[in-house]
């Protein structure tokens, strides 16, 4: 967690002795004070590589605009005792056999929407509970690439979600498990792997922050 940490000024190697409030603005201009609750720079993001998650983001589910890099790595801590729902990524989706896969109850599926960072746990049209999510896309042909990969994994995991390209660059995903009217593991199991899909070159790059560390 990045604290409210004050980088040694040590650097701050100054000709003529400086009251403490010059040192802090000069350090404060050259990017070394961090002040508690600035988002972190990417620069110190990397020097300090993963950091928790900030309530605001945890309580969005990351779907919110993040409160720093949007490559930010967090660190995804499963909560106590959910070892066995952990790694959604490595998991296959199961055959739904209707009349016995059950819909997830709510505990369950607030554990497990932590493990899918930008999904949003909604209802779709007919008032049924499923997970979403969005992307920008540069054009219209990106976004079909983008639901192309979508369904080759689809395809792959026998589990398939709503595909929805609005307004020529805007792409959302709903997952649901029709058979049972609800959520199961395989909703949260494709939407891990969607994450881990690589469509970088489909999206915009996230616009650089301004400010950041300055290396003295
Ligand atoms: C037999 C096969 O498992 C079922 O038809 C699958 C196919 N893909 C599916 N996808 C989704 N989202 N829900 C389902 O119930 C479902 N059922």
């Amino acid at each position: 967690m990045l604290s409210a940490t004050h980088v040694k000024l040590g650097k701050l190697a100054a000709p003529v002795p400086l009251c403490a409030c010059t040192k802090r603005t000069l350090a404060l201009r050259r990017g070394l004070v961090v002040r508690a609750g600035d988002a972190p720079s990417t620069a110190q993001e990397k020097a300090q590589g993963a950091r928790d998650p900030f309530p605001g983001e945890v309580g969005s589910n990351f779907t919110a605009k993040p409160l720093s890099e949007a490559d930010t790595m967090h660190i995804i801590r499963p909560p106590h005792g959910m070892d066995k729902i952990t790694g959604l990524r490595s998991r296959k989706c199961k055959p739904c056999e209707a009349g016995k896969t059950q819909a997830l109850d709510s505990t369950t599926i607030n554990a497990l929407r932590n493990q899918v960072p930008g999904w949003q746990v909604t209802k779709d049209a007919a008032g049924r509970p499923c997970i979403r999510q969005e992307w920008k896309v540069l054009n219209f042909l990106s976004g079909l690439e983008f639901f192309r990969r979508v369904g080759a994994l689809a395809e792959e995991e026998g589990h398939h979600p709503d595909l929805h390209l609005e307004g020529w660059n805007r792409v959302y995903i709903q997952l649901a498990t029709h058979s049972v009217g609800g959520l199961t593991e395989n909703d949260f199991i494709l939407a891990s792997k969607i994450n881990d899909l690589d469509t970088s070159d489909l999206r915009p790059r996230p616009k650089a922050k301004a400010g950041g560390m300055i290396r003295g």
